[in-house]
């Protein structure tokens, strides 16, 4: 009998959180795990047309590249935000860097090829 389709959703959809743990596992500090606040972060809402974090990303159901998109937009809206130097840009580049290895094309394609 051919996979059911919630089969196969349910595997990818387990695929893409073991992905996602495997970024929040290179942010230690958990500056990117919730959305930044005005509070913590005076007039972030002027300067970040488009604020994204881990919790908001968890919630998304994310079809081939988004995910990738949307990691790379998390860590370049903090290096937009904060000066090269501080602790939250370094913490930023640091985790872009290892999070695209992660987020190789090949294990992208495998979640999203349709099952044989
Ligand atoms: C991601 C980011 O830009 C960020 C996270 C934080 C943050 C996240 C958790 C706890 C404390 N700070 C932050 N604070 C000031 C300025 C920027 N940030």
């Amino acid at each position: 009998p051919p996979k059911l389709l919630s089969q196969t959703r349910s595997r990818t959809h387990t695929s893409l959180n073991q992905l996602m743990r495997q970024l929040q596992i290179k942010d230690p500090s958990a500056f990117f795990s919730c959305p930044v606040t005005d509070f913590i972060a005076p007039s972030y809402f002027m300067i970040i047309n488009h604020p994204i974090d881990f919790s908001t990303m968890k919630k998304t159901d994310y079809q081939s590249t988004e995910l990738k998109d949307n990691f790379k937009l998390m860590c370049t809206d903090a290096m937009i935000y904060n000066k090269p130097g501080t602790t939250y840009y370094k913490a930023a580049t640091k985790l872009l860097h290892s999070g695209v290895n992660i987020l190789s094309q090949e294990r992208i394609q495998s979640l999203t090829q349709s099952t044989d």
